[in-house]
């Protein structure tokens, strides 16, 4: 089984990330995870700690001339600004006067929940785990495995489509978003310069007044075949293992398959995609679809047309104008604690969200193909999907 987890601090020497259950031959290219590191740490309006980074993956393990050779694959990503804490969060017992603590804290973050839960004084080492540094190091894993599921010629991008009230002008095509995706600049998440505008307008006017935003990406898996996860047990459906994917990531309050969200008020109708023969020679099969209101996922099984996620950010908790909140030590009312902060990061969790679905994607089509070695993978792969077209 395709097994990631990761560990770490935030302000901490470095990330870890440990991929096991990856298949042998898969061919790894630095440049590539390199790129979707610095593809997470972009976006309009981050704060100053991304200016402190450069994000690289150093693989220690599991891949060797280029390749994965089957066994667990371990790498690090060095925090540059663990020596700017090395007084505030010292290996060893440090000078307590030194020690910042996070004296009130933050509504919306882990801190006070956290602090209660391990009998912490301050939020500092609650933070240091919660937060979504950790999920550079989920980046780096899901790299590897996009380059599983580009061996098979199926592909996975984000982009975003609301950032505050600003609805944000949307790719149709699985090109356009591709397209996005090869822009190198600030915004590379952004549909066009009118959207780009919209979202930064949004983003500006909250910079102003010390508050935050929120919003939505969406992810898009193509060229998957139809019959990727299973209706028969509940813990194998890929809508809800894409639902934890995308959930268990920080900020995300809720996740959308397809028009879910819509579809509750909709009639059935206007929201089921009729069943056409119509398919193109390039298709998996000839049975074709008019639209894609499922998001590509009947039953909890790939239906072979574009697998659609969304997630819902709410609006990061630390704001630079805090909201009450209550001194660990006096516990009188005090503004909660503010260091520095992003106040906009959707961009940025959709590239962290594009991995978390990688990751899962990869792991069902191992779990249905099976094969300890790329070839073998492939092999099978192919042999199901001459099956299914021959159906
Ligand atoms: C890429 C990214 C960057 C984030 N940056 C911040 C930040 O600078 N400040 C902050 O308060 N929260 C930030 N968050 C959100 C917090 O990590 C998150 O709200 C917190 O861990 C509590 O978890 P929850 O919101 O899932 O309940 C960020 C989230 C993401 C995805
Ligand atoms: C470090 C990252 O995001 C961090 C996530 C985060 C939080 O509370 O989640 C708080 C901020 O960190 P700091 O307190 O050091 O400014 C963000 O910069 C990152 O995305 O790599």
């Amino acid at each position: 089984m395709l097994r990631f987890s990761t560990a770490g601090e935030s302000h901490g020497e470095s990330l870890v990330a440990l991929v096991s259950g990856m298949p042998a031959g898969v061919p790894v290219e630095q440049d590539f995870i390199d790129r979707e590191l610095w593809r997470r740490q972009k976006g309009y309006g981050r704060g100053g700690r991304m200016r402190i980074e450069k994000d690289t993956a150093h693989i220690l393990s599991g891949v060797r001339h280029g390749k994965t050779i089957g066994s667990p694959i371990a790498m690090t990503l060095a925090n540059n600004d663990w020596k700017n804490w090395t007084e505030i969060l010292p290996v060893e017992e440090g000078d307590p006067t030194k020690h910042k603590a996070v004296a009130s804290p933050r509504p919306g973050h882990a801190d006070l929940a956290g602090s209660l839960k391990y009998d912490f004084k301050d939020a500092r080492y609650v933070l240091e785990r919660a937060s979504a540094r950790e999920s550079a190091a989920r980046v780096a894993s899901g790299a590897i495995a996009k380059l599983l599921l580009r061996a098979l010629c199926v592909g996975v991008a984000s982009h975003v489509i609301r950032v505050g009230k600003a609805e944000l002008s949307r790719p149709a095509t699985w090109d356009e978003i591709v397209a996005l995706q090869a822009k190198e600049e600030v915004m590379l998440n952004c549909v066009d310069a009118d959207s780009e505008a919209a979202m930064k307008a949004e983003v500006d006017a909250v910079l102003r007044t010390g508050d935050t935003i929120g919003g939505v990406f969406e992810v898009v898996v193509h060229g998957l075949p139809p019959g990727v996860g299973t209706h028969a047990n509940w813990d194998e459906r890929m809508d809800g293992l894409l639902a934890q994917a995308v959930m268990s990531l920080q900020a995300v309050k809720a996740v959308e398959i397809g028009r879910g969200v819509t579809a509750a008020e909709s009639l059935g109708s206007t929201v089921h995609d009729a069943i056409g023969y119509e398919g193109s020679d390039e298709a998996f099969t000839k049975f074709s679809r008019e639209q894609n209101n499922a998001g590509g996922i009947e039953g909890g099984i790939s239906n072979g047309e574009d697998v659609v996620v969304r997630g819902y950010l709410k609006p990061i908790s630390t704001l630079r104008r805090p909201l009450g909140s209550v001194s660990f030590e006096t516990r009188e009312p005090v503004k909660a604690a503010y260091e520095r902060s992003d106040v906009c990061v959707v961009p940025a969790a959709g590239v962290a969200a594009e991995a978390t679905v990688a990751l899962t994607v990869a792991r069902l089509v191992i779990e249905k193909f099976g094969g300890d070695s790329l070839r073998e993978l492939q092999r099978n792969f192919n042999g199901y999907c001459e099956q299914i077209r021959a159906y």
